[in-house]
């Protein structure tokens, strides 16, 4: 209960300050106030989520022969870490705190280095709510700092949300202690349009999808897969939606796309789109640098969102996570077959599926390779359900009841209430 009141605390005091700390974000990361307003409902939910849960934690009973009987302790693991990425800082550390300190660890958090900002708000904000010095520590620092705690002795588990190549090497260094990771890693998820579904909502879906905080989202379903009989209804609505999507100063209300993160990643976005070109994609719509009317945004790491058709399995474009604002569409025509062609793919992080058939709605999502899956709506995470992937796309959860078996290790305690009976 102590625990939970630090939590439910700091969730009051995020709710009462989240103006500031979304425009903080937004100043942080690039991402729409529109959406970092929404980044920090979720962060302070998750807060009150775990609270709710930290008073709950309890053992077994279990009862054995002759009165003899053994209990089982839900305990802490100690020190975590988290490594976070930048698309979600805030709200990335809400999601690895809530859980572990609900759970009675102490958390060591690295952000990533372009997006060093709000967690040290979030700090100050554990300890204004009464945690005790220490229990919620900032340390930040980029791929040195991140191998530093990774392999440090006293570190307990490792929690980590980023690239494959990073999760994979600190999932070695996390073998060498013998130590849990939770890796929560990329994405080429698949999105699945049958014809029978609402049109307007798959189009709606379909933009949720690929166009939130610049397309650098993790989950996103960046293979869209639209029933050839409705691809050309369906590839003209969205192309209209996306020609609509407001570019510019991401403070501002009504922008709905602000700059991605650094050069580094709009040139990879750029190449990206270069090859599926060469590779015979066809841009439908964006793709372009954007450069804003406002002098001050001039130098800032704009494009305009991107819509490729004539897309093929086999193309880079389709294969690879590109991270940024680009949608792939392909075009199918049985369920047998997309479904393969959904499954065919290293990463396992999303799905999802628009159809008005009930039936094939719960039997596509059964079929399919993925942690989290979505019927008839896409990228909304609420902290109730548990969030990770299949495959390359990581495994350990997020969210959920089940993360605190991820911050927490099970002490089983058998007690004898006879004699020893010796064989000796
Ligand atoms: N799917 C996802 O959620 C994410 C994917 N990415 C992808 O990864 C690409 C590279 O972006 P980065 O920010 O460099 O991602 P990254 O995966 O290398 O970095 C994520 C975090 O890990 C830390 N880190 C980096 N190397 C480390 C190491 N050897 N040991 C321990 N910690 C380490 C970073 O400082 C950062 O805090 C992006 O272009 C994007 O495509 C990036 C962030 C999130």
């Amino acid at each position: 209960m102590e625990r939970s009141r630090v939590l439910l605390e700091a969730a009051r005091i995020i709710r009462e300050r989240s103006e500031e700390l979304a425009t903080m974000e937004t100043i942080n990361n690039g991402k729409s106030i529109f959406e970092a307003r929404v980044d920090i409902e979720i962060s302070w939910q998750t807060l009150e989520y775990y609270a709710g849960l930290a008073g709950s934690m309890a053992g077994q009973h279990v009862q054995l022969p002759g009165g003899s009987f053994g209990y089982t302790r839900r305990e802490p693991l100690g020190v975590c870490v988290g490594i976070g990425a930048w698309n979600y800082p805030f709200q990335i550390a809400c999601w690895k705190s809530g859980p572990a300190l609900a759970s009675g660890n102490a958390m060591v958090y690295k952000p990533s280095p372009f997006t060093p900002i709000t967690v040290v708000l979030l700090a100050e904000i554990f300890r204004e709510a009464g945690a005790p010095p220490g229990l919620f520590n900032v340390v930040q620092g980029g791929a040195s700092t991140g191998e530093f705690l990774s392999k440090h002795p006293d570190v307990a588990k490792i929690s980590f949300t980023g690239s494959v190549p990073t999760g994979s090497k600190i999932m070695e260094m996390a073998s060498k202690g013998i130590k849990p990771v939770t890796l929560e890693l990329g994405g080429k998820s698949p999105l699945i349009i049958f014809s029978d579904s609402d049109l307007e909502n798959a189009v709606n879906g379909a933009m949720m999808a690929n166009f939130l905080t610049q397309g650098q989202v993790c989950c996103n379903g960046t293979r869209v897969f639209v029933q050839s009989n409705i691809l050309q209804k369906f590839t003209e609505e969205v192309v209209k939606k996306v020609k609509k999507i407001k570019i510019g100063d991401p403070l501002l209300e009504d922008t709905r796309m602000g700059p991605l993160i650094n050069r580094p990643q709009l040139e990879k976005v750029f190449a990206f789109i270069k090859g599926a070109k060469e590779q015979g994609a066809k841009v439908l719509t964006g793709g372009e640098p954007y450069i804003p009317e406002d002098q001050k945004l001039k130098a800032g790491f704009y494009m305009t969102p991107c819509v490729l058709g004539d897309c093929k399995d086999d193309m880079t474009c389709v294969k690879e996570e590109i991270f940024g604002p680009v949608m792939s569409i392909l075009p199918f025509d049985t369920e047998e077959e997309v479904l393969e062609r959904a499954n065919n793919s290293t990463y396992g992080l999303a799905a999802g599926v628009f159809t008005r058939d009930i039936q094939r709605a719960h039997r596509v999502v059964a079929s399919l390779q993925a942690g989290m899956c979505f019927i008839n709506n896409y990228n909304v995470s609420p902290v109730e359900l548990p969030f990770g992937g299949y495959k390359k796309s990581g495994f350990g959860r997020e969210n959920g009841q089940v993360t605190i078996e991820y911050y927490s290790q099970l002490k089983t305690v058998c007690v004898e209430m006879g004699k020893v009976e010796s064989v000796f």
